[in-house]
């Protein structure tokens, strides 16, 4: 098949750039190397990439993991796929990932000696919880893996900031040890010359974007998305019906379990670490009781709102994944979407009554459970300190419209790509002047 060319790599590495939410204060910077690193022997086909993907695509794909992830394949990890994002209504998330992936695959190709030979078998955003890990393996070690020729793995948040732990071993040849580092990439072969584990996460969570590479046409995941976006995206971009409304996964996919049995809901979980919390009900009835014999997840995807102690956002989400998106959204992009107004009582907050609140509160408690469990799991103290501090009803507002704008910006990307996709069943980056 002919290989369809893209647009340019983007310059690597704009650690400065003004838009990043958080000033990076990487105490392990001054230890990196800047070269790039690779086993001389030749024994060990790998490579390290410093600075391969700039902190602002990091930061974009850590917006889009804590929106859409559901519980993974093992214990204590959490995943977002392609194809997940399109079986949720919000196939236009996969556009950032589409320039990173031509330039992994470009670069494992290059350097692995595999010109035009590689199709991404797999693209995934993969986050580990404390008390993750993984003993010694190789990644085709399973007959139902061997189509796996590469890996890559792109780390996107830092050791020793973010999480602690999950340091990356190779088992033989050098690099020995890798700590993972925002923005750096590590590539190996997928057999037993490179055979790897990961030291148990003991706090925070560490996030990954992984892509495996295949030489077999057959595992190519393009296809695979091409054919969901058929099915699955709806055929007009303007749509009355707000069709760029994300739709959640069963809830079983949110569901955490904990080894003693208890559990909670991710996406509860993840709006309660920043100061947020669900509220179901409408606010106009306060005097609904609930009834114990409902299924509690259920309510999650009917309309809902959103509060903060006792105050709710007069404003109705369709569903918690909407919600969640926003509040994420918001954390992305807190600094850009200061309105500069310290408003106590903006005109559209509302006062929850005792008896919502009490409602509230039961629904809180089937849902998140014991709030340390939840905090354990997700809470990253010094992360989220920021914003928990200057919270402003007007700035989150913001964040409604921005993300709106942004959804709806990705969307006409995703529109004006498909046809182009389907034609040469890859998917590929456009350049601008092929959308506009
Ligand atoms: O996240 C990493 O550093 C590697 C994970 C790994 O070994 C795997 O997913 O097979
Ligand atoms: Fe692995």
């Amino acid at each position: 098949m002919e290989r369809v060319s893209g647009i340019p790599s983007p310059p690597a590495g704009n650690a400065g750039d003004a838009l990043n939410f958080e000033v990076q204060t990487n105490t392990h910077q001054n230890f990196k190397k800047t070269e790039n690193e690779m086993d001389e022997s030749g024994d060990h086909p790998r490579l390290i990439l410093h600075d391969f993907l700039p902190l602002s695509t990091c930061k974009e794909l850590e917006f889009i993991h804590k929106s859409c992830s559901t519980v993974g394949y093992r214990p204590k990890v959490f995943s977002t796929t392609l194809s997940h994002l399109i079986a949720t209504n919000s196939a236009h998330l996969i556009i950032p990932f589409v320039s990173i992936r031509e330039r992994l695959r470009d670069k494992a190709e290059e350097f692995f000696g595999c010109e035009y030979e590689l199709f991404v078998e797999f693209t995934g955003l993969i986050s580990w919880s404390k008390g993750a890990s993984i003993g010694w393996h190789s990644d085709d070690n399973r007959s139902y893996l061997k189509q796996r020729h590469f890996a890559a793995v792109c780390y996107l948040n830092n050791h020793g900031e973010d999480f602690e732990g999950g340091l990356f071993q190779f088992q033989d040849g050098k690099p020995a040890t890798i700590a993972p580092m925002a923005g750096d990439v590590l590539m190996y072969s997928a057999d037993s010359r490179n055979i790897h584990s990961v030291d148990e996460i003991t706090d925070g969570e560490r996030l990954t974007l992984t892509l495996w590479f295949s030489r077999d046409k057959s595992y190519d995941e393009d296809a695979k998305l091409i054919n969901l976006l058929s099915q699955n995206l709806s055929t007009t971009l303007y749509d009355e019906s707000a069709s760029y409304l994300p739709l959640p996964a069963p809830s079983n996919m949110y569901w955490f379990v904990t080894e003693e049995d208890s559990g909670f809901d991710i996406r509860w979980a993840r709006i309660h670490i920043l100061g947020f919390t669900f509220c179901l009900l409408d606010y106009k009835k306060y005097d609904f009781i609930l009834d114990p014999s409902c299924d509690f997840s259920e309510q999650l995807v009917k309309p809902l709102w959103l509060a903060r102690v006792d105050e709710i956002l007069d404003t109705e989400f369709v569903n918690c994944l909407h919600a969640l998106q926003v509040v994420q959204f918001y954390w992305w992009k807190a600094s850009e979407l200061q309105t500069g107004n310290i408003a106590t009582e903006a005109k559209n907050i509302i006062r929850l009554s005792v008896s919502l609140l009490e409602n509230n509160n039961r629904l809180e408690e089937k849902l998140l459970g014991d709030h340390q469990l939840s905090e354990a799991v997700f809470h990253n103290v010094s992360r989220h300190k920021n914003v928990q501090c200057s919270f402003v009803w007007d700035d989150f507002s913001a964040a409604i419209a921005a993300w709106k704008d942004y959804t709806l910006r990705l969307r006409v990307e995703l529109f004006a790509s498909l046809a182009n996709w389907r034609k040469h069943q890859s998917v590929f980056s456009l350049t601008s002047m092929d959308i506009h």
